[in-house]
């Protein structure tokens, strides 16, 4: 993408009424703007993270066997009605009437619309377990929507649904998005530890909260310095063997947010350090057993003909949140620095001196090169000067920037800055493809 064409919104002043820096840096790099309170437009640079946050939560809710559906926003309040959950639900819930007078409400979560789904087509005991997830807008009308993204009015979850035949069967439903959690939030670049969590208005007895680590955190987390050195589950991992050693090893050390934590206990054994620090929930999964299947009617027949409402838990991600979580884990005072996977582009190619032709024609065919063999490439055609364009490149926060400048052509080199680390290196330009490509 050519800079020159690229919709990308940027501010040189940083916008008074943000307060964490990853809203900061949002705004100021023209990823979003606000439309109303807690709600925002995503534009190119904010969508194309979006997505690619998308992709690999979808990735990894494929490998552990989880099935995609899409869900309406829009949900009768008739469901709700059964649930028990229309009242109790509060003023967080976007409630409305259509044309005929019928009450609707847009979707704080989804147990009540996906157990629907459930129970007009699955009656038999033989046709579990099942998980359905999906990526969808909801709307909960914070009574103080801030942070940007991080705590929106409408935002993007991936929520999950499971069904089991029993309690012990749902475990293992638990066990295989726990599993998956780890994966995916070690995908996207992130440090998230699992802790034990209250259940809230979603219910149930069993719930951990995933945090990451981030200074503006939210809430205050207490957790074992260990946490820093587990394992991530592998790429092979089977999700249909015994993932309970996996599951034990991350819950078995002491992890609390401050609504749990039991200071006198402190939790960590001896020779054990305990960290304090301020943490981001970005996903949450819950084991609510027959908390929506029995009101709803969601029974399966058994093997002896017996009729059994299904065991469930629920599973969520904050799509959204985590692009705001991912900048306040990693960026430094000149922006953003996106980890690989998650990056819009992965390189930010620099014409140092875009009114030369001999270097201009060189960017262009480095530039096209690049695109050919797959890199994605933001490309700074611009004629700002060069100061201004490495302020540039730096706030977007590509991991990679590789420059030209009519003294590199000459003697045959480009130079290639690592975003993260900040080690730059002269070389070839068929040396920097190469580390590219
Ligand atoms: N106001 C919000 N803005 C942005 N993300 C949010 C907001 N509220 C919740 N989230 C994200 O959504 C995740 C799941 O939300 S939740 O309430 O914990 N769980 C559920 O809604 C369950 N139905 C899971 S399917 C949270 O972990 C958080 O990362």
């Amino acid at each position: 993408m050519r800079l020159s064409k690229l919709f990308l919104p940027v501010m040189k002043e940083t916008p008074a009424d943000a307060q964490i820096v990853s809203h900061r840096l949002m705004l100021r790099s023209g990823m979003i703007r606000q439309s109303a309170a807690g709600i925002y437009n995503w534009l190119p640079l904010g969508l194309k993270v979006l997505r690619n946050v998308e992709r690999i939560v979808r990735e990894e809710q494929d490998r552990a066997g989880a099935q995609e559906i899409l869900m309406p926003t829009v949900q009768q309040a008739e469901l709700w009605k059964q649930s028990g959950r229309y009242d109790a639900y509060g003023p967080e819930m976007l409630r409305m009437m259509d044309r005929h007078e019928r009450e609707m409400l847009f979707g704080p979560t989804h147990e009540e619309q996906v157990t629907d789904i459930f129970r007009n087509c699955v009656k038999s005991y033989k046709d579990l377990p099942k998980n359905l997830y999906q990526i969808q807008w909801k709307f909960r009308d914070e009574i103080r929507p801030r942070f940007g993204v991080m705590r929106g009015r409408e935002f993007l979850m991936k929520d999950n649904y499971s069904f089991d035949l029993d309690e012990e069967a749902a475990r293992r439903s638990y066990n295989r998005m726990f599993v998956a959690y780890l994966r995916t939030f070690a995908r996207l670049g992130v440090r998230a530890i699992p802790m034990r969590a209250d259940t809230g208005p979603i219910g149930g007895e069993l719930s951990h909260e995933f945090i990451v680590l981030a200074p503006t955190g939210e809430s205050a987390v207490f957790y074992d310095h260990d946490f820093n050195s587990l394992d991530i589950p592998a790429d092979d991992t089977d999700y249909d063997g015994d993932l309970q050693p996996i599951v034990d090893n991350w819950t078995s050390r002491y992890a609390a947010t401050e609504e749990m934590h039991e200071p006198t206990a402190n939790g960590v054994p001896e020779g054990h350090k305990l960290i304090t620090g301020r943490g981001i929930e970005v996903g949450h999964i819950f084991y609510f057993g027959t908390k929506y299947s029995e009101p709803m009617n969601a029974i399966v027949q058994g093997a002896d003909g017996e009729k059994i409402p299904v065991h469930m838990g629920s599973y969520g991600i904050g799509v959204s949140r985590l692009v705001g979580a991912i900048i306040e884990a990693s960026h430094d005072d000149n922006g953003i620095i996106w980890p690989e996977n998650v990056a819009p582009w992965h390189v930010g190619l620099i014409n140092l001196r875009s009114n030369d032709a001999d270097c201009t024609a060189a960017c262009d065919d480095l530039y096209e090169k690049l695109g050919r063999a797959g890199v994605d490439v933001l490309y700074d055609d611009t004629s700002e000067r060069a100061g201004a364009k490495f302020a540039k490149m730096d706030l977007v926060g590509l991991p990679w920037q590789l420059m030209l400048g009519p003294r590199g052509l000459k003697a045959g080199i480009v130079e290639l800055k690592n975003r993260a680390t900040g080690e730059r290196e002269e070389l070839t330009p068929d040396a920097a493809f190469a580390k590219l490509a």
